[in-house]
């Protein structure tokens, strides 16, 4: 230190001593120096001045130096030099006893050398200052290692545990005050673990300082929790490693969030499906294997029909509901090994795996897992305490393509399914070549006739139904047409399969009976139309199962006022195939009302007996394709034939369509065809044209 610097306060009441101590550190040392006489006066000093030492006489008139000291040297920052008076050493015991650094004899040659005694303390005083710093620090360190939340431990050179903190401690299970001398670095962790820990752990701290790493601890209890650790070599004056420190630190919660990120990934949080990230690369795996082992799989794509109506009608939490019941359904109806996937919204994704190299074989094996996956999902699911019936269409690839990967895969199986869709939807379809073209004409035609309908662009037109016996007109057909704005007038071939398979015909098919009633009551007020005449409308399957079609008919049937017995229903034979007694039942309601039904296109389709007699049927259409060759083919000339006596046996009327000859017209009078309707009499045409004929009647 600075002798310059030295700042003392000598507390002393005798002048003689002060004016020789002060000789002696001022002018000779140039030390200094604040006077104190008594112990009031040096406390004050103390305060103030803050000395770097303090020399003070044991007898003060106020007091002892002790009486200073004791019980406040720990709070003195500078060291006390006791003097005393010659002879009697107890003062300077008591003093020593109660914190002073030294103590000086009053004589005069021991005043002499008071600058070195004051040097010496100043100096012990640093070294105690030091040592008292470094104390500090140490207890302040170990105090941070003890609170720190990760698991520090020192472990000697040979690996033996030196000191575990409280963290450490706890995380592997022991108590604070057992002893873990015995223990080893290794004995820490799992087997597997431990053999990196020496192998790798160690030898790397040696030879690098340090080590990093992730590893598993075993806990006294035997369990194992993820850590990451850094492993720290100490190295001696010798060079050799005198210790080493280890700090670890709990990564579960970690290691639990990060399996969830990945989780979520890869997998739909709804279902914990996988998702399209993993389906491609589960996809890519499938196919590799089945190139290496020569087998097939298959991708079924399905895709649920009308789910957004589930969503708007009863809720989200119900759609969320059914999606995790079909994914289960789906999952049960598979293999282990077999991937079920979510793509998002409504569609999800099987691959088929290992199955056989046949192709047939394949695409057999395949269609019988779609089919009963089709019908697992068309079950009635219960959501949120309703009934919802849930059907889904699906489009089957098999796999491996001669070219392409996972991307064309998954389109080929997604065209098939909105084939499937387009078929009329719940059903099944497997991909062809070709397929794409006919789907994007498909979905084209489905947003144009979305158009068709907004922008009222259908129009009806009606063609005549004839008495054969008296050749008068005996009622109309209603057909629908389309007036495109660039294309013109579309005939209904082009378009009713669309409308039937996106279900716009429940739309279209209420329009075109409602405006066809409003001009049976045009034509009855007009006093054209006769009561015997019949308006028949073509019902389409899909109309006929909406779950209002009955009352729908009823409301216009009423809010028009038309007479229901000129009324008739024309419906295929396809109607009855999805479920003959509610078609008998619907039918018997419509009935009810006095509307007739009569069977379109007789002899094409299901033409069974048995379920025509059941039906309260008045008419029997025979298909124009039998009337065509009638004249030129036997068997067709037959066919009419029985179709009639059949028709006449039963009660049942008969209208023969699309006749355009005279001959076929003949030929039908003789077998006692009772109506017919064709070109050879009118063509459809629009209201007004058909009015003339009803006019001319
Ligand atoms: N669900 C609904 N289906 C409808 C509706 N309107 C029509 N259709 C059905 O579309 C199919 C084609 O109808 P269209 O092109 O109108 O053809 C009809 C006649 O134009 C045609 N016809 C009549 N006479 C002759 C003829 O002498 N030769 C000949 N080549 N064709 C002729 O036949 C069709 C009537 O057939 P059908 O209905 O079987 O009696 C057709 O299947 C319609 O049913 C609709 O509003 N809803």
């Amino acid at each position: 230190m600075d002798k310059q610097e030295l700042n003392i306060l000598l507390v002393e009441d005798n002048h003689v001593y002060v004016e020789l101590i002060k000789n002696t550190l001022e002018n000779e040392a140039g030390y200094r120096l604040t006077i104190a006489e008594n112990l009031q006066k040096a406390r004050e000093c103390l305060n103030e001045k803050h000395p770097d030492l303090m020399l003070i006489d044991f007898f003060l008139p106020d007091g002892l130096a002790t009486d200073l000291l004791s019980g406040h040297v720990d709070h003195l920052d500078c060291p006390v030099v006791i003097l005393t008076g010659p002879g009697d050493a107890t003062p300077a015991i008591h003093s020593m006893n109660a914190g002073a650094w030294d103590y000086l004899v009053k004589t005069e040659s021991a005043l002499a050398d008071i600058t070195h005694v004051i040097n010496r303390v100043m100096r012990d005083w640093l070294h105690f200052l030091e040592k008292k710093q470094a104390t500090d620090m140490q207890q302040r360190l170990m105090s941070i290692l003890e609170a720190t939340p990760d698991m520090v431990a020192i472990f000697d050179a040979d690996g033996f545990a030196q000191y575990v903190n409280v963290a450490g401690r706890k995380l592997l299970g022991f108590s604070q005050d057992q002893n873990l001398s015995e223990l080893r670095l290794t004995d820490f962790y799992p087997v597997e673990c431990a053999k990196i820990i020496r192998s790798e752990a160690i030898s790397n701290a040696i030879r690098k300082g340090q080590w990093c790493g992730e590893t598993e601890l075993l806990t006294r209890s035997k369990d194992t929790i993820p850590v990451s650790q850094v492993l720290i070599s100490h190295f001696g004056e010798l060079g050799g490693v005198a210790f080493f420190s280890t700090i670890i630190r709990d990564i579960s919660e970690y290691k639990r969030v990060q399996e969830k990120i990945e989780f979520l990934a890869y997998h739909d949080s709804l279902t914990g499906l996988i998702n399209r990230t993993q389906l491609h690369n589960e996809l890519e795996r499938e196919i590799a294997r089945a190139l290496r082992h020569n087998e097939t799989g298959a991708v079924l794509f399905i895709d649920l029909d009308h789910f957004k109506k589930i969503n708007d009608t009863l809720g989200h939490l119900a759609g969320d509901s059914v999606l995790m019941q079909i994914a289960l359904a789906l999952k049960a109806n598979v293999r282990r090994d077999d991937v079920v996937a979510r793509l998002g919204g409504d569609e999800f994704i099987i691959i088929l795996s290992g199955l056989p190299i046949d192709k047939a074989k394949a695409a057999e094996k395949a269609g019988e897992i779609a089919e009963k996956s089709r019908q697992d999902i068309a079950k009635i699911i219960h959501a949120e305490s309703h009934r919802i019936q849930v059907t889904a269409s699906i489009g089957i690839a098999l796999f491996p393509l001669l070219e392409g990967g996972t991307h064309e895969l998954i389109q080929h199986a997604d065209t098939a399914m909105y084939h499937a869709k387009a078929q009329g939807r719940n059903g099944i379809a497997f991909y062809k070549q070709g397929m794409s073209d006919a789907v994007s004409r498909q979905l084209k035609l489905e947003v144009a006739l979305r158009k068709a309908i907004e922008e009222r662009q259908f129009r009806l037109y009606y063609q005549a139904q004839v008495n054969i016996g008296n050749g008068q007109v005996s009622g109309a057909e209603v057909l629908i047409r389309w007036n495109h704005p660039e294309l013109g007038i579309i005939a209904p071939d082009e378009f009713i399969s669309v409308l039937e398979s996106s279900a716009l015909i429940s739309i279209v098919g209420q329009w075109v009976f409602e405006t066809a009633c409003y001009q049976l009551a045009q034509w009855v007020a007009d006093g054209i139309w006769k009561d015997d005449y019949h308006l028949c409308i073509n019902i389409s399957p899909r109309q006929f199962r909406d779950t209002d079609f009955t009352a729908g008919i009823e409301r216009v049937v009423k809010k028009t006022g038309v007479p229901a017995h000129c009324l008739e229903m024309e419906i295929t034979e396809n109607i009855v195939i999805y479920d003959l007694d509610k078609a008998i039942e619907i039918m018997r309601d419509l009935h009810g009302l006095g509307i007739r039904f009569s069977i379109d296109d007789f002899g094409t389709g299901y033409s069974s007996l048995r379920y025509i007699k059941r039906l309260p049927v008045n008419v029997l259409k025979i298909d124009r394709t039998f009337i065509q060759d009638m004249c030129t083919e036997k068997d067709d000339a037959s066919i009419v034939d029985t179709i009639i006596a059949m028709a006449r046996h039963m009660g049942l009327d008969v209208v023969a369509e699309g006749v355009e000859t005279q001959d076929q017209l003949e030929l039908l009078k003789s077998l006692g065809c009772p109506n017919y309707q064709g070109y050879y009499f009118s063509p459809p045409g629009t209201a007004d044209e058909f009015k003339q004929l009803l006019l001319a009647a």
